[in-house]
């Protein structure tokens, strides 16, 4: 099957494929399938991990099984705030853990630094439960370390994750590279207006992580949305995604089930809305529905207008 999928142009001129494959909560046994089908059968060329899933040795063996040739994905990964005083590290072992030698592009996944020396690798915690951050980390130093990344050739682009205007403040005045990308918790329930009207004059594109509202997702049930798909003959998964593409936002849906691997990409480029259509889309949090579903307990002051 050949789908055609619409790019979006980065800050450095690379173009990227504007609905990728998420891949967190994918178990292992089945993301090389997933992967593989999404890729071959699909017409996804964009695959979006992460060191912290987990799986990316299984990801890895999907775009092998694939066949599609390397040069033809985009790759993103993400460093885990374990490792912001030492990136390359974690890239390192997401690269052997993918079988790459670059990725297309490499996040900050979150805008914290966990102390590296505690308890758990992954979610270091302090005696009281609470997790263990390193407060006066400077984020310039992290991003400054990501910047060389991009000089070793061992990625292509660059930027962040979960970050707000605040956070992007704390990187802009000394970073040598603008970040090409802020993946952020984006949908019809959380548009986050404001700060992607900054990303816009600051060159950096948005990408939507769980566009559909995450597992057990209330948007799928959405009444303003079901109308929409009722009257397109489309499932409500198709037009929360076609709301982010006709932003021009890059959408990243999980799935490990093949019919829905398939039309969120098929379905989705297919479906165009009217004015008033994507008027009601666009004004549901403003209208009362404002809700994010991607919460862990930071015990830090993140600055979003609408979390912490
Ligand atoms: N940077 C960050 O901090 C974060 C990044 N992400 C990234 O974004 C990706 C997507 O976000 P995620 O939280 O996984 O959630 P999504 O919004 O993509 O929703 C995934 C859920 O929706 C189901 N689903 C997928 N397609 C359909 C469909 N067409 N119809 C009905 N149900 C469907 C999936 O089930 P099933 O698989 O069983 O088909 C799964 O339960 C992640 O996988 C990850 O790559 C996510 C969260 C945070
Ligand atoms: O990418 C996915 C998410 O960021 C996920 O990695 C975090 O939300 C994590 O579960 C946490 O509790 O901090």
């Amino acid at each position: 099957m050949a789908v055609k999928v619409p790019t979006v142009k980065l800050n450095n001129g690379l173009e990227m494929p504007i609905i990728g494959l998420g891949t967190w909560q994918s178990p292992k046994d089945q993301v090389v399938a997933a992967v593989e089908y999404a890729l071959k059968e699909g017409g996804y060329r964009h695959i979006d991990c992460a060191f912290a899933y987990g799986n990316e040795d299984a990801v890895g063996e999907g775009i092998r099984r694939s066949g599609v040739p390397r040069e033809e994905i985009w790759v993103t990964s993400k460093a885990w705030p374990t490792y912001l005083n030492r990136v390359e590290e974690c890239l390192d072992q997401t690269l052997s853990n993918l079988g790459l030698d670059y990725l297309d592009l490499y996040l900050i996944h979150w805008p914290i630094h966990l102390n590296p020396s505690g308890n758990n690798h992954l979610f270091p915690t302090l005696p009281n439960g609470v997790r263990d951050v390193i407060h006066d980390w400077p984020l310039s130093e992290t991003w400054s370390q990501m910047e060389s990344l991009v000089k070793k050739g061992k990625v292509r682009s660059i930027g962040v994750s979960n970050f707000s205007e605040l956070k992007l403040n704390e990187i802009l005045p000394t970073a040598t590279i603008i970040p090409a990308v802020n993946q952020l918790e984006l949908h019809v329930y959380n548009p986050q207006k404001k700060l992607l009207k900054f990303m816009e004059e600051k060159g950096i594109k948005p990408q939507a992580y769980s566009p559909l509202g995450s597992s057990k997702s209330p948007l799928m049930a959405d009444e303003t949305v079901v109308q929409i798909a009722n009257a397109k003959g489309v499932e409500p998964s198709a037009v929360l995604l076609a709301y982010l593409v006709a932003k021009g936002i890059t959408a990243l849906p999980k799935s490990v089930t093949p019919q829905r691997i398939a039309d969120n990409l098929s379905k989705t480029i297919s479906v165009s809305f009217t004015p008033e259509e994507f008027e009601q889309l666009d004004t549901l949090a403003e209208n009362g529905k404002q809700q994010r579903f991607i919460k862990p307990p930071w015990p830090v002051k993140l600055g979003f207008e609408d979390w912490i």
